[in-house]
């Protein structure tokens, strides 16, 4: 049912009569592999674009991305698949706003019925990432001090969500980030990675890197995820003008109903 819900003309779907269906699969299907995967300007480019031309605040857009990355966690991991009745899972923010969106969907995700807990090392001095650790403080969601070791990690949480690096990412990795990614190579539950798998080059992927169970791809997928090897990928950020997904030619499939979710 995905590659008929896209978006898009077909000439046969806007034909009243569909008397070749495998021929309209095959188009329906070319249709819904077309979505674009953005270079790591191009994702900055529609990044400031939307602050820039659209009116958007920062706020608002991590809020909606926090959002759907729990709301594709909790799709791909419903309470009722893990093993206890309130599942805990990690939630590792990095220093930018792939960071804030950790936060937010570590607050969701604890009213989804999880209970996340929080490592932060790296706090930026401004009152957006001050607001929203103070928000998931006063839920009662505990921040570590320090990173666990692999078995520790093992032991306590039945997934790892990282939100450590996105797009704007380059280089190699600094410390702690590169000590903690070097942990998280090493565990065996699923990890989540919101936009990017941490570590992974914006376009080219990694081959030595972390290797996600999930990617929850914000806007649209960035290059990189065509590397992508683990179970889900979904797409999130349901917030993106029609005139500005014309403009960069995004072909995004159509979220069903009110989702703010696709599985891709
Ligand atoms: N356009 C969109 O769709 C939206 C994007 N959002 C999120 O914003 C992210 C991009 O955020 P930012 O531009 O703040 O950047 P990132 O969060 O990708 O990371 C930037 C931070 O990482 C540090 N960093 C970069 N390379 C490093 C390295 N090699 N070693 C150690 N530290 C390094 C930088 O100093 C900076 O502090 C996206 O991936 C997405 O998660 C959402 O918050 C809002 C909507
Ligand atoms: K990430």
């Amino acid at each position: 049912t995905r590659v008929l819900t896209h978006r898009g003309t077909c000439p046969l779907v806007s034909g009243t009569n569909i008397q070749n269906k495998e021929c309209f699969l095959r188009q329906a299907s070319n249709m819904a592999q077309s979505i674009k995967y953005l270079g790591q300007e191009e994702a900055q480019h529609i990044d400031e674009e939307l602050f820039t031309e659209y009116g958007f605040s920062v706020d608002q857009l991590m809020e909606l991305a926090g959002l759907s990355c729990a709301t594709a966690i909790a799709r791909a991991y419903p309470t009722s698949s893990l093993v206890r009745a309130r599942p805990s899972l990690l939630v590792i923010c990095g220093p930018g706003n792939n960071g804030g969106d950790g936060l937010v969907c570590a607050r969701h995700l604890k009213f989804f019925g999880y209970e996340p807990t929080v490592l932060y090392p790296k706090r930026p001095n401004k009152p957006l990432f001050q607001g929203l650790t103070t928000q998931c403080e006063k839920i009662d969601i505990p921040f570590l001090t320090e990173m666990p070791e692999a078995v520790v990690i093992d032991e306590a949480y039945h997934l790892v969500i990282d939100a450590i690096f996105g797009f704007s990412f380059k280089g190699a990795v600094r410390e702690p980030f590169s000590s903690i990614l070097d942990v998280l190579k090493k565990i065996t539950v699923p990890i989540a990675s919101i936009d990017i798998p941490s570590g992974w080059d914006v376009e080219q992927g990694s081959t030595d890197g972390l290797q996600p169970d999930m990617l929850i791809s914000l806007t649209a997928p960035k290059k990189s995820a065509t590397h992508f090897q683990g179970r889900y990928h979904y797409l999130g950020g349901r917030f993106i003008p029609p005139a500005l997904e014309r403009k960069y030619q995004l072909n995004l499939p159509q979220y069903p109903s009110t989702d703010s979710v696709y599985q891709l």
